[in-house]
């Protein structure tokens, strides 16, 4: 929804947006004139997701240890046996994935039930960013796998 010649850029200092024109070189905080805000905020609101998870590792993990085991010896088919349990309480309303998370996640995040906060493409390995961004708002997705082990993964905003 930018007028021509312009693009949005990620201030990391301010973590905001910024608008860059790439002949004037020109940069400014509010989107420049000529902008069709409704189509810029659609834009943006489909660029960042929010998302809880509960991993459990194994020793094929990147790093096999957390905060909750030291060192973590068990095998993947193990850890996807024990996310499938997870799973089936999860599905059937006996447990939220949060309140799981809190015991059983071998992230850091277990400390925040799960939760990541928000975060734009880019930021997680690509198996898991592609499953959070094919999720609706409120959905759970299947037992996803990345270098840290395996996930499952709710889409919260
Ligand atoms: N918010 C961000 N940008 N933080 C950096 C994410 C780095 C990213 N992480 C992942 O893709 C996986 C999926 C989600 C968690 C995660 C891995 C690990 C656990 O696995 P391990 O690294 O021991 O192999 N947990 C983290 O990173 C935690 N900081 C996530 C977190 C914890 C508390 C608050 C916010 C975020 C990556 N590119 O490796």
């Amino acid at each position: 929804g930018l007028p021509s010649g312009w693009t949005i850029k990620k201030s990391r200092s301010r973590n905001r947006n910024y608008y860059f024109n790439e002949s004037t070189k020109e940069s400014v905080w509010e989107p420049p004139v000529g902008t069709n805000i409704q189509k810029l905020e659609a834009f943006e609101a489909q660029s960042k997701v929010k998302a809880s998870h509960l991993l459990i590792k194994h020793r094929d993990s990147r790093r096999p240890a957390s905060w909750r085991e030291d060192p973590i010896t068990r095998s993947k088919e193990d850890a996807i046996e024990i996310l499938k349990s997870h799973q089936k309480r999860i599905l059937n309303g006996e447990q939220t994935l949060s309140e799981i998370a809190s015991t059983e996640s071998d992230c850091s995040s277990a400390k925040r039930k799960g939760d990541l906060g928000w975060f734009e493409r880019g930021q997680m390995q690509p198996s898991f960013e592609q499953a959070t961004f094919a999720l609706k708002v409120g959905e759970l997705s299947d037992i996803v796998e990345t270098d840290s082990g395996v996930h499952l993964i709710e889409r919260t905003g």
